[in-house]
């Protein structure tokens, strides 16, 4: 039997890429979308999120796949849990009051895997910055990342992500975000947010020593690595136990 998805923020960049993938796929079924704006997706009804109870009831999706924003995602993941929908989240932006929320509407109700890059190369660099940093931590530290001019968060999850994995493996340092004027280098970490055009996402950190400088980076080329990505957490979490999971673990990393 396919699996029935969901995509909610249907009809933005990634709703539409992560749509176009799962209309390809003969074991998935799209169902639906969710979106505050009047569409459809590859054939299938999009309808407000004022509405989503009585689609969910209607649709009866096994897994909801949001890629939409900070705000809305909240309330969607709170309707997925009543529901009984496990949930794939790709947004970003969520303050730590609305991760509090989200995990307090996950956990014991529904499986969810929520990550701020579903590229399979992202959670390798992941793994690799880890590494550095437990090597390199007397190093001097920069971290930058580039997105396209729509973006609404900065910086983006996937850099916060790097910012926590590296206040994991050497303790939690100043972050400066930027420089202008005079400057006295002391062990902060440099953060440094690019945005232009139609750029779809790049991330580095610079390890930066004596005579020497590491510089570990990423760059996504088209959003298929994250809907690709995200498809496989979708296949994978359905039937798991109701707890918050990690790309890591779909990836077994
Ligand atoms: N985790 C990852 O791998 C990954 C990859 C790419 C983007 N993202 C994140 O995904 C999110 C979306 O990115 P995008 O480039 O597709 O943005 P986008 O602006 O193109 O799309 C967002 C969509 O959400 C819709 N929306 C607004 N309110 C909504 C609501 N209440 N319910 C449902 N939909 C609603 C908007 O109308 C829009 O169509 C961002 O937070 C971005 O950072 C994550
Ligand atoms: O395009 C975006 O928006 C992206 N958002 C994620 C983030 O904030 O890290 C992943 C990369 C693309």
């Amino acid at each position: 039997m396919a699996i029935k998805a969901v995509i909610s923020g249907a009809l933005g960049r990634m709703g539409g890429t992560v749509g176009r993938i799962i209309s390809e796929a003969h074991d998935l079924e799209l169902v639906g979308g969710i979106d505050v704006k009047k569409g459809s997706l590859f054939g299938t009804e999009v309808v407000p999120a004022t509405g989503i109870d009585a689609f969910f009831k209607e649709k009866k999706p096994d897994v909801l796949i949001d890629f939409s924003v900070a705000a809305a995602a909240v309330e969607n993941i709170k309707a997925a849990a009543r529901n009984n929908v496990a949930l794939v989240v790709g947004t970003t932006g969520f303050s730590p009051a609305q991760r509090k929320e989200i995990e307090s509407a996950v956990e014991g109700k529904v499986p969810a895997v929520i990550s701020s890059n579903f590229s399979v190369g992202v959670n390798i660099f992941w793994k690799l910055v880890r590494e550095a940093a437990r090597q390199l931590g007397d190093y001097d530290i920069e971290v930058t990342e580039a997105h396209h001019r729509y973006k609404k968060d900065a910086p983006s999850g996937t850099a916060k992500t790097i910012l926590d994995i590296l206040d994991q493996e050497l303790g939690e340092r100043e972050k400066v975000y930027g420089r202008v004027g005079a400057t006295e280098r002391k062990d902060e970490i440099g953060v440094h947010v690019i945005r232009g055009g139609d750029i779809v996402g790049d991330h580095s950190v610079l390890f930066a020593g004596n005579f020497e400088c590491i510089e570990i980076s990423h760059r996504a080329y088209d959003r298929a690595v994250f809907a690709q990505g995200a498809i496989r957490a979708a296949r994978w979490i359905v039937g798991r136990e109701p707890r918050i999971y990690t790309m890591q673990d779909v990836l077994g990393l």
